[in-house]
């Protein structure tokens, strides 16, 4: 397990850049695998969960090329089929969340998939019926043997078919449009999640030559098309890394210019961000975050205190709630961080207790926040990452904070951040990675 040491107390400054959507990735890379063309995807983040899937398709017999640091060449043609179940399969497959999106195209193209129970963060239950009752509904037999812990899919031909799906899934909506694509005749998706992701996944999908209408909202049309051929597709900037980066400048007091947002698909994020009282301006498209001494949380029109909660997109996505909450404890005021859709990710709330915050968690799903307004700094404690973004709301906490601290278990972090180490020391940081 490796760790950081970190030396907190240093404002940042200077410009970085996000790296490409590790959860739009996920998506994209299994969709290689629609096609035995040659597809090209640029912007692919070097990160862990990424690097996995990657190698996994490389076993799968999808011949890889990088092309450049951010470049690959990915042809499907040939694929082992019988990689399946394998030892090597199972530990690779299990170990990351993405891998339950192998499942649509495989399923697709040749008409049967299995895949061992996914890994991903450990926050709370994270059911996988959506993925499998739009299987079903697409015609696709499944099985789940539970002594294997395997998921089986099978389907000598896939039909189209009106499918409301029971949640507005992102994965699970990924993994449907993608069976979906090639299945004969006309598939309704009702209640499909509509993040950023999935609309990307769409425009790659429809520019090999699907035909998906109804992109960006909660109704999408399929017609099913013989065969997909290959393409061109570039990820975009990573909304999470982005929000995270708004959060750390905010926290450290440090000025940094966030470069090629790509603000049209941030949604809420900016907004969101400035309820808490961060300024930022928008230069072109790149977000500039002067250092502010202090921050101001807003109260609701009517007074009342601050919520800020998750909901499926165009809301606020879960993933940023852990960075909200770390900002907040330094802001002036008071505001109620709501998860509303996973049951153990706000525990890591007891470090930031640790190292001084004011945080009162009310239940699973919520926390109030006490900000400090700056009068008491965190102080550097040793902390394990327990999920990803907990483990960037940590680091931010400790680059804030006085003295050192040590994270442990960065690897989490790595699954979805890209070389955070090196880039937040290029503004200053001084965090020192152990291995
Ligand atoms: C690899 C990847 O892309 N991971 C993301 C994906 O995970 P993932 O696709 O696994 O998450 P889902 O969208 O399936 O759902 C997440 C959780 O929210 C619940 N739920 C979902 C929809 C809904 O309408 N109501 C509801 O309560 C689900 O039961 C589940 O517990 O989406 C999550 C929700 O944005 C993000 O946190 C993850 O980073
Ligand atoms: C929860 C996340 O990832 P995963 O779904 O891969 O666990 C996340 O990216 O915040």
């Amino acid at each position: 397990m490796a760790s950081f040491r970190i030396t907190g107390g240093t404002k940042l400054s200077g410009e970085i850049t996000p790296q490409g959507a590790k959860n739009e990735a996920l998506q994209i890379l299994c969709a290689v695998l629609l096609t035995p063309e040659k597809v090209t995807i640029n912007k692919v983040p070097d990160i862990r969960d990424v690097n996995k899937l990657i190698e996994l398709l490389g076993d799968l017999g999808v011949i890889v090329k990088k092309l450049s640091a951010e470049s690959y060449e990915f042809t499907a043609k040939d694929i082992k089929l019988d990689f399946f179940g394998t030892e090597e399969y199972t530990k690779k497959a299990a170990s990351l969340r993405g891998s339950i999106m192998l499942l649509g195209p495989l399923l697709a193209r040749f008409g049967k998939a299995m895949i061992p129970k996914p890994g991903g963060d450990k926050i709370g239950r994270r059911r996988l019926d959506t993925h499998f009752i739009g299987f079903e509904k697409l015609g696709a037999k499944f099985l789940f043997e539970q002594k294997s812990n395997y998921y089986h899919i099978d389907a000598s031909e896939l039909k189209g078919a009106y499918i409301h799906l029971d949640e507005a899934s992102v994965t699970g909506t990924a993994n449907v449009i993608m069976a979906a694509c090639m299945a004969e005749g006309k598939t309704t998706i009702y209640n499909a999640a509509c993040e950023p992701y999935i609309q990307q996944l769409c425009k790659m999908l429809n520019s090999m030559g699907a035909k998906i209408t109804g992109v960006g909202s909660n109704l999408l049309y399929i017609e099913g098309v013989e065969a997909l051929s290959g393409c061109e597709h570039t990820m975009l900037p990573d909304m999470i890394e982005i929000g995270s980066f708004i959060g750390l400048a905010a926290m450290t007091k440090s000025e940094i210019t966030i470069k090629n947002v790509g603000l049209e698909h941030l949604g809420i994020i900016p907004d969101t961000f400035k309820r808490l009282g961060i300024k930022m301006e928008f230069r072109g498209d790149d977000i500039y975050i002067p250092s502010q001494e202090n921050y101001e949380i807003e109260s609701f029109i009517d007074g009342s205190i601050m919520t800020i909660a998750d909901a499926i997109w165009p809301g606020f996505t879960p993933d940023l709630l852990s960075i909200v909450l770390v900002v907040a404890t330094q802001a002036k005021g008071t505001v109620l961080v709501h998860q509303k859709m996973f049951e153990s990710r706000l525990f890591f709330v007891d470090k930031l207790i640790d190292m001084g915050a004011q945080i009162i968690l009310c239940d699973p799903h919520r926390a109030t926040v006490i900000g400090l307004d700056r009068q008491i700094n965190l102080r550097g404690i040793s902390m394990t990452s327990p999920d990803i973004r907990a483990g960037v709301s940590l680091l931010i906490a400790a680059l804030s904070a006085d003295g050192e601290s040590t994270i442990h278990n960065v690897e989490q972090i790595d699954r979805g951040y890209q070389h955070i180490d090196k880039r937040l020391n290029a503004l200053g940081a001084k965090i020192e990675r152990i291995d």
